[in-house]
């Protein structure tokens, strides 16, 4: 029977790596989980028995770690994946290409008594940031920040009224719900840019018009409206993004009508699942609908 490799790549999940850079008294950690994934001329790894030439995973894996010592000065994940992505495709001839995800751990300088600590951290959020870096042959970059899992909700300021009903909706409209959402996120640029600055601006930027003004809050019509309203200003504030993907799952709180009392917007049912799901790109320039990053 024909049987035909239409396309295959290695690499290896989820190595995990801590790295330190010490600036006088000043010391900088970074914690990332970083996968990397080969394109390489390894078909006959899988049709014969020969693993020649082949980088092994378990190479791969040690090879994390020896990038992370190269960078003897501090640098953002984005650079560091860059190296590591570049390294394989110029070490290995048979690489044609890799592809470096990383998740960074948010571990942020820690003050004690109004003062920014030298060594000590806490993990100051919820979310991961996100970078997925590849280097081909010919020396092309592709590098796609973000991060996944930033966990925001407000209390009031939100409703979602006029949808379409029907003999299979129960959903009454409201102009006074709680609204939650976990926020993955994930941006290009254009031309190059301080990836660490850029990061902070960009999730700034989508927090800010999430929540509105510190006192009166900004009112939203529907997760929806409230992704694009957080894009745009994303685009304005990072004026190198070329494009964002943001994902916001409606993560329900749902009225609670205990038999004692009635709901009066203070106790509601937690939930976590079902959720619904809004994602969209948006971009600078007007390009094909749908595209996804
Ligand atoms: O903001 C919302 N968008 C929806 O698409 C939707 N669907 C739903 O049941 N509730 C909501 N809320």
């Amino acid at each position: 029977m024909a049987a035909y490799l239409a396309q295959h790549q290695h690499g290896k999940l989820r190595v995990r790596l801590g790295r330190t850079w010490r600036e006088g008294n000043t010391h900088y950690f970074s914690e990332w989980n970083v996968s990397t994934t080969l394109v390489s001329d390894m078909a006959h790894a899988f049709k014969t028995s020969s693993n020649a030439d082949m980088t092994a995973t378990d190479t791969q894996k040690n090879t994390v770690y020896f990038v992370a010592k190269q960078c003897s000065q501090r640098c953002s994940p984005e650079e560091y994946g860059v190296a590591l992505a570049r390294h394989f495709v110029k070490t290995y001839p048979k690489v044609s290409k890799t592809m470096v995800s990383i998740e960074a751990t948010p571990w942020t300088r820690v003050s004690v008594a109004g003062q920014a600590h030298s060594h000590g951290f806490t993990v100051g959020g919820t979310e991961l940031r996100t970078v997925y870096a590849a280097v081909d042959e010919a020396g092309k970059v592709e590098v796609v920040s973000g991060f996944k899992g930033l966990k925001v909700l407000k209390t009031t300021q939100s409703g979602y009224e006029d949808f379409l009903k029907d003999k299979y909706t129960i959903l009454k409209d409201t102009k006074e719900r709680i609204v939650a959402t976990s926020i993955t996120a994930s941006w290009r640029y254009s031309g190059s840019v301080a990836y660490d600055a850029a990061y902070e601006t960009t999730k700034s930027a989508l927090s800010d018009a999430f929540f509105g003004p510190a006192q009166t809050g900004v009112y939203s019509p529907s997760v929806q409206y409230t992704l694009f309203q957080m894009a745009k200003e994303a685009l304005k504030r990072t004026p190198q993004l070329d494009s964002i993907f943001l994902n916001m799952p409606n993560i329900h709180f749902i009225p609670c009508n205990p038999v004692t009392s009635k709901f009066e917007d203070d106790v509601y049912v937690a939930t976590s699942e079902p959720s619904g799901n809004i994602e969209a790109t948006i971009t600078r320039a007007q390009v094909q609908p749908h595209a996804k990053l």
